[in-house]
C-alpha cells in the first residue's frame, strides 16, 4: 500500500486555540443563499486609507501627504472616503477644517469622520466637521466578549447601554446637520449574533434610520478569525434579521489576518453586503485591510464594471506607496511589478500564442485590439486595462522555452524566427542563461543571436562578390576571397550559384530551408534571410541582415558556411 500520508505530528501547540465555529454559533434559519449568488454590481467602495490605514503606519501621513491621497481617491471614483479620526490627533482635526473648505470635497462625495463612543471624542468630532456640506459620523465600540471582559470591563447590558447613550448623543449634536449614521461593533466576527443584531436594531432605531436617510451597519472582521464561508453566514445572519432592511446599508470591512480578505469580502456580498471598507493595495493594521483595488478588479475580470477607475494603475500604487512610505510587493495582485510576467516556457509559448490570436481576432472583428474579448492563456485581464505595457510580459531565464524566446526577439527586434530556428537557437540560451544564472533581457538575446548567427566568427569570408541572372532562371556568382582568389559559380538561384562556387573550393553547401522578411515597416527597412544548410555533413543555421533581400540571403548562406565548416569560406 502507498504510504501517501508521511506527515508527522508538528511539535507546535496547535491545542491552545479554539475553532471560531466553537466561540461564535451562528444560528441558521432555512438554506445559506450566498454560496448560489453571483457578484452582478460593485458595492459601495469605502476607502479607510486616511484612517484605519493611517493609524497603522510607523510615521502616519502628514497633511500633505494625507490631501495626496484623498485627492487620488476622489479622481479615482470614491464617492465615499473615511478621512480620519479628528478627535484623536490635532492632524486629524485640522485635515477635517481643511477639507471643509468651498471646493475642497467635490458635491458628490461624502467625507466619514471616525470617533469612539466616548462623549469628548463625539463632541471635538462634530467641532471638526462644521461646514462640510454631507458627512457620516462613524461610532464605533468593541463588542465581542473577549473585549467586553478584558478591555472594557462591561457586560452585555453595560455596553448596549454605552453604545445607545454614545448614539444618543451624536443624534442630538447632528440635529438640522446634513450627517448620516454608522455604527461598527468592532470585532463582530467574534460577538454572539444576537447581541450584535439586538444592539444593530437598537440603533436603527434610535436614529430613525429609513429609506431616505439609512444607517450604515459596518460589520468588521476586525481580527479575521475563520475560512471566509463562517464570515458569509454571519453576514448573512444580519442581512435577514436586521430590522428596517430598506433603511440599512450593510456594510462590511475584513481584515486579512489570515490572508483571505478578499475572499471574505466577496464571500459577504454574496450574503447581502451592500458597502465595503478597505485600503488600496491593502495597506492596514497588522496584515492590512481588505484590498479594494483587487476586489474591484475582480470584479472587472467577469466582465462587472468596478466603478472606479483603475486604468492607470502604477500611477495610483506611486501615490499610496509615497503616501504609506510602504511599498506594494512583486506579487501584489493587479499591480506587483511581476504580476504580467511570465518566466516559464509553457506559459510563454501560450501567452505568446494568445497574444497573436487576440491581434487576429481583433482585426477579424474591426476592433482596435483593447476593445477586442479577451481570451490570453495565463493573463486573467489585459495588461492595458490597467495602464501596462506588454514590454514585461515575457522575460527569459533558465525556466524559459523557445517560444518566450521567439516572442521577444519578435515583439522587441522585429524577427520572425523560424520554428527549427527556435528551438536551435533556445538550446544556445539555455546554456547561456544556465552559465549565469540570470534573466537574459531583449537586447542580450539579439546581441546573443547575432553572435551566433549572423557573425559567427572571424573566419574571413568573400572581399567581394556579385551575382548576375544570365539569362532567365540562369545564374551566375562570383566572389573574391580576401586572399584575392576569385570562386565562379552557377545555378538556377542565386543561393545555388553561390553554393556551386563554394563546392569549387571544397565547401559542399546543400541548402535545406530558407527564410526571409522585412524587420520593420517602411521605405528603407532592413531585410532578415535565414538559412538551414547542410554544410560537409553537418546541419546548421545562419541568418544575414542587410537593407537587400539578396544581400541578406548570400550573408545567411555564408554565415552557416563559417559556423559549421571547420576552415570557413
Ligand atoms: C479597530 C480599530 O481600528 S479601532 C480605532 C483605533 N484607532 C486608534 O486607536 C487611533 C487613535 N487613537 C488615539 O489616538 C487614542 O487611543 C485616543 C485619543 C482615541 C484615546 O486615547 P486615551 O484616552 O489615551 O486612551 P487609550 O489610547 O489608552 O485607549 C484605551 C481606552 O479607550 C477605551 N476604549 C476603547 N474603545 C472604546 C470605545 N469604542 N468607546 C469608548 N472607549 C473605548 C478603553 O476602554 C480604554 O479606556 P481606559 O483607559 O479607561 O481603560
Ligand atoms: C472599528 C472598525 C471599523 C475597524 O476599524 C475594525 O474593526 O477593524
Amino acid at each position: 500500500m502507498y504510504a501517501w500520508n508521511r506527515q508527522r505530528p508538528s511539535v507546535m501547540p496547535h491545542h491552545r486555540y479554539r475553532p471560531a465555529h466553537e466561540r461564535v454559533e451562528v444560528p441558521r434559519t432555512g438554506e445559506r443563499a450566498w454560496p448560489s449568488r453571483r457578484i452582478t454590481r460593485a458595492p459601495l467602495w469605502v476607502p479607510v486609507d486616511l484612517r484605519d490605514g493611517n493609524q497603522a503606519l510607523a510615521e502616519p501621513m502628514d497633511p500633505a501627504r494625507k490631501r495626496r491621497l484623498f485627492d487620488l481617491q476622489v479622481r479615482m471614483g470614491f464617492k465615499e472616503i473615511e478621512v480620519g479620526y479628528p478627535s484623536a490627533s490635532r492632524l486629524d482635526f485640522d485635515f477635517l477644517r481643511e477639507l471643509a473648505e468651498p471646493g475642497v470635497v467635490p458635491g458628490d462625495v461624502t467625507v466619514v469622520a471616525f470617533t469612539a463612543a466616548r462623549s469628548d471624542l463625539i463632541e471635538r468630532t462634530f467641532e471638526s466637521i462644521r461646514g462640510l456640506p454631507d458627512v457620516v459620523v462613524h461610532l464605533y465600540t468593541a463588542t465581542a466578549p473577549t473585549w467586553r471582559n478584558v478591555v472594557l470591563g462591561h457586560d452585555r447590558d453595560d455596553l448596549r447601554k454605552l453604545i445607545l447613550d454614545a448614539a444618543g448623543q451624536v443624534a442630538r449634536l447632528a440635529e438640522g446637520l446634513p450627517v448620516r449614521f454608522e455604527f461598527s461593533p468592532e470585532v463582530f466576527n467574534l460577538t454572539e449574533p444576537d447581541y450584535v443584531l439586538e444592539v444593530c436594531n437598537d440603533l436603527t432605531a434610535l436614529w430613525d434610520a429609513s429609506p431616505d436617510r439609512p444607517v450604515i451597519h459596518n460589520l468588521p472582521a476586525t481580527v479575521e478569525i475563520s475560512t471566509p464561508n463562517v464570515y458569509a453566514d454571519q453576514i448573512e445572519y444580519m442581512h435577514r434579521h436586521l430590522d428596517r432592511r430598506d433603511s440599512v446599508i450593510l456594510s462590511v470591512h475584513p481584515h486579512n489576518d489570515r490572508g483571505t480578505g478578499v475572499a471574505c469580502a466577496e464571500l459577504a456580498v454574496l450574503a447581502g453586503a451592500q458597502r465595503v471598507e478597505g485600503c488600496l493595495f491593502g495597506n492596514g493594521e497588522r496584515t492590512g485591510n481588505v484590498d479594494l483595488v483587487t476586489l474591484a478588479l475582480n470584479l472587472h475580470s467577469q466582465g462587472v464594471d468596478p466603478m472606479l477607475d483603475l486604468s492607470d494603475i502604477d500611477g495610483i500604487r506611486r501615490v499610496v506607496e509615497h503616501c504609506n512610505r510602504l511599498p506594494v510587493p512583486d506579487r501584489h495582485p493587479y499591480a506587483g511589478d511581476l504580476v504580467y510576467t511570465a518566466f516559464s516556457g509553457t506559459h510563454q509559448d501560450a501567452i505568446g500564442k494568445g497574444l497573436a490570436h487576440h491581434a487576429a481576432r481583433a482585426a477579424e472583428l474591426g476592433v482596435p485590439p483593447e476593445r477586442a474579448p479577451w481570451e490570453v492563456p495565463y493573463l486573467p485581464i489585459d495588461p492595458a486595462d490597467v495602464g501596462r505595457d506588454y514590454q514585461a510580459v515575457i522575460r527569459v531565464n533558465s525556466q524559459s522555452g523557445k517560444g518566450g524566446i521567439a516572442y521577444l526577439l519578435g515583439a522587441r527586434h522585429g524577427l520572425d524566427l523560424p520554428r527549427r530556428l527556435q528551438i536551435d537557437f533556445s538550446a544556445v540560451v539555455q546554456r547561456a542563461t544556465d552559465d549565469s544564472g540570470a534573466e537574459i533581457t531583449a537586447e542580450s538575446l539579439w546581441e546573443l543571436f547575432h553572435a551566433t548567427y549572423i557573425a559567427p566568427g572571424e573566419r574571413g569570408g568573400f572581399a567581394s562578390w556579385r551575382t548576375a541572372e544570365t539569362a532567365p532562371g540562369a545564374h551566375e556568382f562570383e566572389g573574391v576571397l580576401e586572399s584575392g582568389r576569385v570562386l565562379r559559380g552557377t545555378g538556377n538561384g542565386p543561393l545555388s550559384a553561390l553554393a556551386a562556387a563554394l563546392a569549387g573550393d571544397g565547401v559542399e553547401v546543400d541548402v535545406l530551408h530558407y527564410a526571409e522578411h522585412a524587420m520593420d515597416e517602411g521605405t528603407g527597412s532592413s531585410a532578415v534571410a535565414y538559412v538551414e544548410a547542410n554544410v560537409g555533413g553537418v546541419t546548421g543555421w545562419g541568418a544575414g541582415q542587410d537593407t537587400s533581400v539578396l544581400t541578406a540571403s548570400v550573408r545567411a548562406v555564408l554565415a552557416a558556411v563559417n559556423r559549421l565548416s571547420p576552415s570557413g569560406t
